[in-house]
């Protein structure tokens, strides 16, 4: 599992440790730890750092003091290291071992030109600018910066120090320009920021190195990692049957869209669970069983069918008979996983066995009924603050969909989730994903051992692990070429299956 924690918690955690001094100390283990994660990128990439170019740009703080020492170490090993100083000053003691160590500077101020020359002609650039100190988005000369980063023919690899200069820390949010980076060495802790919104994009890959800095309280953000996930995958007992394995009855689809409903299926079969018991149009069910012949299909009601869990909405439409399925199954007490249309019926007073499946637009719809005018672009500029607040206002459990999905409890536990493709976007992947959570809640032990309540953020997990389960699947079936959901359910096996074998064998679950 990795926690990451706000900017503001980490300097609340830092600053006793900076009052007794220890500033310098924990400045060269974030430096040692930023020149080595470089040193392993350039090694993989290039095979060796010698003669690499290397491009700090150190802003005026401590997070360019860090990139000045690491680039100095770099210089050791043979990089021609230096550095474009975006503010009028920068950290004395890092500068000064920056030119001891061959270092040239260029101000940003003085000679723009060159300065965005250094840039695009670097072999890597350590973006120093701004760390957790940094407010609000680049601005001026850093900006234009940026800019020239992103679009330059041949960009360098961008190594961020701690987080992506113009994201920040505490939400993701980016307020104006801001670094993209290929990977972020982060210090101490993972930012939320880095695992939230647009600042989850602008990270790439995130390592983190420990500098010493103790416990952190109670992390902002969560994300499962393969065992996590491995861990809270259904495994049948010798003594489960059927009914006890679980099952699910699933109320999507209409005559209008009836394909929803075959998809959220054959993801729930191959999720793995004991039933699926449909229900919704005839001819929509005899749609699903020439496709998938082990699902019961019917046309009865939520209250007189035996299930364990229940998933609305993907597919129905304006259908009548599904939309009351949906309301009873909010009103079921039962899990349930109410996506697409049926997100419109959801009202204050659900439990958090409750998972709504928005995307930003149905949640700037879901949040405009309750109350709370917020546009889509605010929405995805935020989505970690939005998700909490439609958990909040709904007492469901939220599951936000986005480049990195997050899944809020309404009791505030949220995971973030990046493991999806971008070939996922396609029309119909939002049903498969509601088959996978909907096999998930119907298969979860705490469903099954009466008596035991789930720890708070429970349905936020497996919301998470559907997600993480989904956009694995995803990625191994986008290697194939681009993703049909069609083509979800063998991948979602594969998926499974091997991070099953690897926990069996007690051996490092690979990342698929
Ligand atoms: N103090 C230490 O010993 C440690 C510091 N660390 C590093 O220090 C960083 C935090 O350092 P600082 O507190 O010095 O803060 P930063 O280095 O993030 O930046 C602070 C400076 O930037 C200016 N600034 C803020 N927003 C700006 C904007 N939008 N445009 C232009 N200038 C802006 C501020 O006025 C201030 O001068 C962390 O991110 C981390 O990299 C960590 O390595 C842990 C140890
Ligand atoms: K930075």
């Amino acid at each position: 599992m990795i926690s990451a924690y706000s900017g503001t918690a980490v300097r609340a955690t830092e600053k006793p440790l900076l009052d007794a001094g220890q500033g310098h100390a924990l400045m060269q283990k974030a430096a040692y730890g930023l020149y080595a994660g470089t040193v392993r990128e350039l090694q993989s990439r290039r095979g060796s750092l010698y003669g690499a170019r290397v491009t700090v740009l150190a802003g005026a703080g401590n997070n360019g003091g860090d990139a000045l020492y690491a680039a100095a170490r770099l210089a050791g090993r043979g990089a021609g290291i230096s550095a474009v100083l975006t503010s009028d000053s920068a950290h004395p003691g890092a500068l000064a071992e920056f030119r001891r160590r061959g270092g040239r500077t260029l101000s940003l101020s003085n000679d723009i030109d060159a300065c965005l020359r250094l840039c695009t002609t670097a072999d890597v650039v350590l973006d120093g600018i701004l760390g957790t100190g940094g407010k609000g988005g680049l601005r001026g000369p850093a900006a234009l910066l940026a800019q020239t980063l992103a679009a330059a023919e041949h960009r360098p690899l961008v190594i961020a120090c701690d987080l992506p200069s113009g994201v920040d820390a505490d939400t993701g949010e980016t307020p104006g320009d801001h670094v993209t980076a290929d990977l972020t060495v982060t210090f101490g802790a993972v930012k939320t920021g880095l695992m939230a919104g647009p600042g989850a994009l602008a990270a790439g890959r995130i390592e983190c190195v420990d500098i010493g800095l103790g416990n952190i309280p109670a992390p902002a953000l969560r994300r499962l990692e393969p065992t996590d996930l491995a861990a809270l995958l259904p495994v049948p007992r010798s003594t489960d049957h059927k009914y006890t394995r679980g099952v699910l009855g699933i109320a999507a689809g209409s005559v209008t869209y009836p394909g929803a409903a075959v998809l959220a299926t054959g993801a729930a079969l191959s999720t793995g669970l004991g039933m699926v018991r449909y229900l919704g149009p005839e001819p929509v069910g005899r749609l699903i069983n020439s496709v998938h012949p082990e699902a019961v299909c019917g046309t009865g009601s939520v209250p007189d069918t035996q299930v364990q869990a229940w998933v609305a909405g993907p597919g129905a439409g304006t259908d009548e008979h599904q939309r009351q399925r949906a309301l009873d199954a909010m009103a079921s007490g039962l899990p349930a996983v109410v996506d697409a249309d049926a997100i419109a019926y959801a009202q204050p007073g659900l439990g958090p066995q409750v998972v709504l499946t928005p995307h930003a637009g149905e949640l700037t719809a879901l949040l405009s009924r309750l109350g709370e005018d917020v546009s889509r672009s605010r929405i995805e500029a935020d989505p970690l603050r939005f998700a909490r607040r439609a958990a909040a206002l709904t007492g469901a459990t939220v599951l936000l969909k986005g480049w990195a999905t997050l899944a809020a409890a309404p009791t505030g536990e949220t995971f973030s989730q990046a493991e999806a493709t971008p070939w996922l976007a396609t029309a119909g992947s939002g049903d498969t994903l509601a088959g996978i959570l909907g096999a998930l809640l119907a298969t979860d032990r705490w469903n099954h051992d009466a008596g035991q309540a789930p720890v708070p953020g429970h349905y936020a997990a497996l919301a998470a692990a559907a997600a993480s389960l989904h956009g694995r699947s995803g990625t191994l079936a986008a290697q194939a070429g681009p993703v049909e959901p069609s083509r979800l359910p063998a991948a979602i096996r594969t998926v499974i299956r091997t991070l099953q074998d690897a926990r069996n064998a007690g051996v490092a679950i690979p990342v698929v």
